[in-house]
């Protein structure tokens, strides 16, 4: 057991064979920490290469009894592991915001994302189907949608539990298994959904749980019995999941970062324009990767955009994520605050000006804790370190436009293509200004909203394969052609 004041964490931290087990060639550990206090509150043993063999080995006896059930009896036990998730919600959130430092507000919606997801796909298990295809002389053909086997998921830190389910639940709903590796900073919330899975009657073994960091997760790439590999994470990271994916012809769904663009049109709704560019940016401390970071704005409302959104950074409040009203928490870590805080400092020596920076109370105040307030950069130009890389923070960067065809080029000016968005009154002009970015996921008049039932992914630098939606299907099952003769065989020989 751990323990963050009176919270007790349950070890061990590693799930197998329906169990909570201790790894079997865990020798590595690591401290994991409360963000927002700096406190250690439980200890991590990396899992090595026979842990993970044994996870694989658990996952593919598991798969051969799973991929038999229909998809009505898949349908069922994830509909109940739905139910659990939404009956412990508070206690699973709890458990987020301990180990992210995300708030207790926000965290509670990532729970309700997470079963929503699950019931989503439960939806959709019973309908998973091929199609029948009418050939000459009475012959046919017909397709079956197949399961993969053993798919790995490889989560980030930002969303802990939710990138668990946003993997888990389309895999499982086809018919695989998975072994799910958290990230090292965040490895409690995914071994509740374990258990919760074997709560609700999947079978033991279906979904494994390990534990490391960069090894780890080698291992589970190079594993032979892999069939699939689904990963967020960073875009470096993912070019390496790439290259192991590739030496065992191992598809892989990658969901990377980005520096997407928001475009605010002078004849847009302020007070929305401004909700949404603070959607688009303070979700989780800034750590989200579809952050709409660049916030462009038609400079006729460059004045009133600036001075209304700095009035709405100043109330947001920052500091303990645990209590009701906190709105932003703390970033996950000291080296993550300090990677953030060195773009900020670069930030005010390149722009022109720092439209408004907090001197924060609190806990952001403490040093044991990582909490940081928004920083909103104004007359940012597009050359600027802090308006090209993935600072992963709260900053929010303001760049004035004048014209559509100049935003939409500068919008797209960048390696990644993760999202964007645009606010207007003008219909044609934002289905327009949509069809033009490249990017994966936009939204019109508004920002970081996450309907299960839309497909999540990116363009370029920013990865490829979907999460969410129908789309995420194709990316956790294989299609089976079947010929058949109803005639007798015509031999060219
Ligand atoms: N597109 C999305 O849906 C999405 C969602 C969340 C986060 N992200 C991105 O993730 C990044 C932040 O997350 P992070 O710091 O955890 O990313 P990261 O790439 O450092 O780590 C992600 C995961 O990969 C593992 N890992 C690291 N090196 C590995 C290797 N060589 N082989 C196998 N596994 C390895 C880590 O242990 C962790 O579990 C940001 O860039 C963010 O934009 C993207
Ligand atoms: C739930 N959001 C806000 C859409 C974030 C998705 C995952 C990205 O980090």
């Amino acid at each position: 057991m751990s323990t963050t004041g009176t919270f007790v964490f349950q070890q061990p931290l590693n799930y197998r064979d329906g169990a909570r087990v201790q790894p079997l060639d865990g020798g590595h550990s690591e401290d994991v920490y409360e963000p927002a206090t700096g406190r250690v509150i439980s200890k991590l043993l990396c899992s090595g290469e026979k842990e993970v063999d044994l996870a694989v080995q658990s996952a593919k006896a598991a798969f051969k009894v799973w991929s038999q059930l229909s998809g009505m009896e898949r349908s069922r036990v994830l509909l109940e592991a739905a139910r659990i998730i939404r009956e412990q919600r508070d206690e699973i959130a709890t458990l987020e915001t301990i180990n992210n430092g995300k708030s207790i507000f926000e965290a509670r919606v990532d729970i309700d994302i997470s079963w929503q997801c699950l019931e989503y796909y439960a939806g959709l298990a019973g309908s998973l189907a091929g199609e029948h295809i009418q050939l000459p002389g009475g012959s046919f053909g017909y397709t079956r949608r197949e399961p993969l086997g053993v798919c790995v998921g490889i989560g980030a830190w930002n969303y802990p539990f939710q990138i668990a389910c946003w993997k888990s639940a389309p895999a499982l709903a086809c018919g695989n298994a998975m072994v799910f590796k958290p990230s090292p900073f965040t490895p409690i919330s995914v071994v509740r959904l374990a258990e919760i899975f074997t709560e609700a009657g999947v079978p033991k073994g279906l979904f494994n749980v390990v534990q490391g960091g960069v090894a780890t997760g080698q291992f589970l790439c190079h594993h032979p019995d892999v069939a699939k590999i689904s990963f967020t994470g960073s875009v470096p990271t993912g070019v390496k999941i790439m290259e192991m994916a590739a030496k065992g012809i191992k598809p892989v769904t990658l969901e990377l970062g980005g520096k997407s663009p928001l475009i605010i049109f002078s004849d847009s709704v302020l007070e929305n324009a401004v909700n949404g560019a603070l959607m688009a940016n303070f979700l989780t401390q800034g750590e989200v990767c579809c952050n709409g970071t660049r916030v462009f704005v038609q400079r006729e409302i460059l004045d009133a955009f600036t001075k209304e959104v700095v009035k709405r950074t100043q109330k947001i409040k920052v500091g303990d994520p645990l209590l009701e009203d906190t709105r932003m928490g703390a970033l996950i870590n000291r080296p993550h605050l300090d990677r953030v805080q060195g773009f900020i400092k670069q930030a005010k020596e390149q722009v022109g000006k720092v439209v408004w920076a907090s001197e924060c109370g609190g806990p952001a105040s403490s040093s044991s804790s990582s909490s940081l307030c928004a920083l909103l950069l104004g007359n940012c130009t597009d050359d600027m370190t802090c308006v090209k890389e993935e600072i992963f923070g709260p900053v929010m960067s303001i760049l004035p436009f004048d014209t559509e065809e100049e935003v939409v080029e500068r919008a797209n000016n960048t390696k990644f293509g993760l999202a964007g968005g645009v606010f207007t009154r003008d219909i044609q002009k934002a289905h327009r200004v949509v069809a033009a970015l490249k990017a994966g996921m936009c939204f019109i008049n508004n920002y970081n909203i996450s309907p299960v039932e839309l497909p999540f992914g990116g363009y370029k630098s920013s990865g490829f394969g979907r999460e969410n939606g129908r789309a995420a299907i194709e990316y956790y099952s294989q299609l089976k052609t079947v010929c058949v003769e109803m005639g007798d065989v015509e031999s060219v020989f």
